[in-house]
């Protein structure tokens, strides 16, 4: 699509990419950034999600710079964390952590968390950070053994993907549903439009 300026999209999630795309906007590049996202002692799980999507996109900036090709590009990044009160549920990478965040989750509300960050060429920092409110059913033991069995719990924050099997688990959820997914697109569609993004070029017919 033509958009006035050049996105960069921060970030190797494909349901970002596909959110994105839904919404009639490709990013001219993709750079998955791969930074520490260990929490800070007693960190709020907002203010986590604030400093992420904002690092991520600093990375992809100091990486572009010097390229006269990205010159004058934007940047765009996020980061997703789920919480249950102050307690930050792991991105699960293993089972045994997948198991447990599914255990803490089972009929008990959490927050989730994305923080989004948008790089002007001259470097200012737009950020923003929306909240959701989800609560799960109570699960039962099977229902957390097929969802360990599916793998979808993997690389996700909380350990599940509200788009796949886990939508079944949700009885409630105030807020944001692409949010929860990975990018809340109202406010990111506003974070664009306020620097001058035409976000309807890619409004086509068919
Ligand atoms: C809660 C939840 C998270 N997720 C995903 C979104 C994010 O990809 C991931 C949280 O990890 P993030 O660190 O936010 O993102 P990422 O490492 O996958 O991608 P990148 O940093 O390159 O942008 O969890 C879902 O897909 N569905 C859900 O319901």
């Amino acid at each position: 699509m033509a958009l006035k300026h050049k996105l960069i999209l921060a970030s190797g999630s494909p349901r970002r990419v596909e959110l994105l795309h839904q919404s009639g906007i490709e990013p001219a590049r993709l750079m998955p950034m791969d930074i520490d996202e260990t929490p800070k002692k007693s960190e709020h799980p907002r203010s986590l999600a604030r400093r992420l999507s904002g690092e991520k996109g600093e990375a992809a900036f100091a990486a572009v710079r010097s390229d006269a090709a990205w010159q004058g590009s934007y940047i765009l990044s996020a980061d997703t964390v789920v919480a249950v009160g102050r307690r930050i549920l792991p991105k699960a990478e293993f089972i045994d952590e997948a198991s447990s965040a599914l255990h803490l989750l089972s009929g008990r509300g959490h927050v989730v968390y994305t923080g989004i960050c948008l790089i002007t060429p001259d470097r200012k920092l737009r950020q923003k950070v929306v909240e959701t409110k989800v609560r799960f059913k109570r699960l039962s033991g099977r229902d957390i053994e097929m969802y360990l069995a599916s793998g979808q719990w993997r690389g996700k924050a909380g350990a599940y993907g509200i788009q796949g099997l886990a939508g079944s688990f949700v009885q409630k959820l105030v807020g944001s549903y692409t949010n929860v997914v990975g990018l809340p697109l109202y406010e990111t569609m506003l974070l664009l439009a306020g620097e001058g993004f035409d976000v309807h070029a890619g409004w086509q017919e068919g």
